[in-house]
């Protein structure tokens, strides 16, 4: 196999390749741009037309998903996948990755869309990163942009496989996209209604990718993942970067749609939060009950018919969110 497909092994270590391109014989060329990161382009013959950005490891201690990339790379790097479509492989954190942490000093994931400049340290430093190569990596016009950013979550969950669809004021949510992604083994889909600081957020809001954060079950240590099955997603990554992909179905039956009621937002350190600690996600909460309480005497109580938690997490800094209420959504406003 080529060496550059050791992009993990290279990243684990911190070692910069001595050979910064490389070329399969069926003339797919990977080149690596920096720590954690690698292009691939197929032969200008093969190419479909399509730029797929795949993440993971923007949270340290999300190994599945940096598992899933590996093994696609190692694919390509032994010519197993054969790809036409152009793709970046981004590991995100690489120091946390190494200490198998969610993040060093602070989240990366919120640190995106303008938010690393207001911040400082190397995770600020890695969001600018992220974002310039995310920025080269889609500045060709007349492509088609999709990015996956592949996590998983802290706590176990009722629906194990989701996705997160970014918000920006005038684009619509796009029915062929979820369709892709019941295909690829997604149980639900969170529909958002406001601009975010993630890393999906800023490359469906400034670099007018279709863009998904994907939570794929429980987040455990490097080669404990037996659990986490994403066979139904590496399926449909590789038929996407191979340009097989059979055509779905634009029906979103047993695909479950949600939207975001509110965020819930630490304020202070007197913010308790009224939850078991091993809580799932997408738990049912019913009207009425305490979720929250924040200094000043805030209160956060569920108004809402058939909301569930997603992602409650009282240990997070001040200002950032502690918990999304989410309400199940019709599916009216895709396009
Ligand atoms: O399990 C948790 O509490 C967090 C799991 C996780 O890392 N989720 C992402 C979601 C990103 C998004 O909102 O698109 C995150 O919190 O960064
Ligand atoms: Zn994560």
């Amino acid at each position: 196999m080529l060496a550059l497909g050791k992009l993990l092994e290279l990243t684990l270590t911190d070692h910069e390749p001595a050979e910064k391109t490389q070329v399969t014989p069926k003339g797919v060329r990977l080149r690596w741009l920096g720590e954690g990161a690698l292009e691939v382009r197929p032969a200008e013959s093969e190419d479909c037309g399509l730029d797929l950005l795949l993440s993971a490891g923007i949270h340290g201690n999300e190994t599945a998903p940096i598992e899933l990339l590996e093994r696609l790379l190692h694919g390509v790097a032994n010519g197993q996948i054969k790809p036409r479509a152009r793709v970046l492989f981004l590991f995100g954190n690489p120091a946390a990755i190494r200490k198998g942490e969610r993040f060093i000093e602070q989240d990366i994931n919120r640190l995106f869309n303008g938010r690393h400049e207001l911040s400082s340290g190397f995770e600020a430093l890695r969001a600018a990163e992220l974002e310039q190569f995310a920025r080269v990596f889609f500045n060709k016009p007349e492509r088609t942009r999709l990015h996956y950013d592949l996590h998983t979550a802290i706590r176990g969950s009722k629906i194990e496989q989701f996705a997160l669809y970014p918000f920006k004021e005038g684009r619509k949510h796009s029915r062929r996209e979820l369709a892709r992604l019941a295909a690829a083994g997604m149980e639900a889909v969170l529909l958002q209604s406001k601009s975010s600081i993630t890393f999906s957020a800023f490359t469906y809001e400034q670099l007018d990718a279709e863009a998904f954060t994907l939570e794929l079950g429980k987040a455990r240590p490097f080669g404990q993942n037996e659990q986490v099955n994403l066979d139904k997603l590496e399926e449909r990554l590789v038929q996407i970067i191979e340009h097989t992909e059979p055509e779905t179905d634009a029906s979103l039956d047993g695909l479950k749609l949600f939207s975001v009621a509110r965020e819930i937002i630490k304020h202070s350190d007197s913010f308790h939060l009224h939850l078991p600690a091993d809580i799932e996600n997408f738990s049912e909460l019913s009207k009425g009950y305490l979720l929250a309480e924040d200094l000043a005497e805030t209160r956060w109580v569920v108004e809402e018919e058939g909301a569930r938690i997603i992602f409650p997490n009282p240990k997070v800094r001040n200002g950032l969110r502690a918990g999304i209420l989410i309400v199940p959504d019709s599916g009216q406003r895709l396009e």
